[in-house]
């Protein structure tokens, strides 16, 4: 019997393919929205249908300032997939979620701001919800895995975005910590918001690489992110694919599944049939309705 669900897994840095697929090929897919970071690597785990793509692409050629989110999002709902787990490599805000620990994340404080972050616009605005922007229900799954790959845990943790490619000035780590954020990163914004308005529940496994550069006389620097990663990958790999593993046999629909239900705002004779076209992927079901 085939699985009803399709995961798409976004690997982050460190996370360039992952083991155990099945029937696994590269498989390009083209968007409307551009080019996505790389060939998607589409298989099954079991009866699982898999789809992962490496954010920056496989040698990490694609900086976090220059993704295309959207081409990310929209070929991975093209690929069928009906959810999305995101690895990203983090700094720890917090003394007690040290390096080597898996943050599950919550919520987002969005700071990014040069990259595209939405579908919607100028001849069919929307507006989704991102009160809860993670899905409860992966997130849970996320945990139980890493868990059971012998991660260590940091569970319900916020999570700052910043624009990078630069890491965080001393002030601006210290003041994010005013904020609330527990962990930090350069990815997860806007591609968590665009993973909502193209109607595919969405959770983040954070590997904490680094303690960012709020302790005193600290800071970070790529050889040690990527030390720690080295060390984080194993366990990430190993909880990918429990996570699989251990989906349920049926898939409950999800209210983040009718996301964009109530969000259009635009009248029908407003709408910009050039978007329309764009968007037959990412608001398909919403459109073949109407
Ligand atoms: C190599 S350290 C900075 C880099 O790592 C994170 O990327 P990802 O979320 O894709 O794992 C961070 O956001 C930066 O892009
Ligand atoms: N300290 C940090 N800041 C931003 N992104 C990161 N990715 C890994 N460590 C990071």
């Amino acid at each position: 019997m085939t699985s009803p669900w399709t995961i798409g897994i976004i690997g982050g840095s460190g996370l360039y393919a992952i083991e155990g697929l099945e029937d696994a090929q590269w498989i390009a897919i083209e968007s409307p929205w551009g080019k996505p970071s790389d060939e998607v690597l589409c298989g099954r785990i079991g009866d699982v249908r898999v789809r992962f793509l490496p954010r920056h692409g496989r040698g990490h050629p694609i900086g976090p300032d220059e993704l295309n989110s959207r081409a990310n999002i929209d070929v991975l709902k093209r690929a069928g997939c009906t959810d999305i787990l995101a690895i990203s490599a983090v700094g720890s805000l917090r003394e007690e979620i040290e390096p080597g620990r898996f943050a599950i994340v919550e919520q987002f404080i969005d700071r990014s701001n040069r990259k595209p972050n939405s579908f919607f616009g100028s001849g069919l605005v929307a507006h989704v919800s991102m009160a809860d922007p993670v899905c409860p229900r992966l997130s849970e799954m996320a945990a139980a895995a890493v868990k059971g790959a012998k991660g260590k845990l940091a569970t319900g943790a916020t999570y700052l975005a910043m624009e990078g490619p630069q890491f965080s000035t001393r002030a601006e780590s210290r003041m994010y910590r005013e904020w609330g954020a527990d962990v930090i990163g350069m990815t997860a914004m806007p591609e968590a918001k665009l993973a909502r308005e193209a109607e595919m529940p969405y959770a983040l496994i954070g590997m904490v690489t680094d303690y960012d550069c709020w302790r005193d006389g600290e800071a970070v620097d790529v050889g040690q992110v990527v030390a720690q990663m080295q060390i984080n990958s194993q366990i990430a790999r190993d909880a990918v694919v429990r996570f699989i593993n251990a989906l349920p046999e049926g898939r409950q629909s999800s209210p983040i599944d009718y996301a964009l239900e109530d969000a259009v705002i635009t009248a029908p004779d407003q709408h910009d049939a050039n978007l329309i076209a764009k968007l037959d992927a990412v608001a398909g079901r919403l459109l073949s309705q109407s």
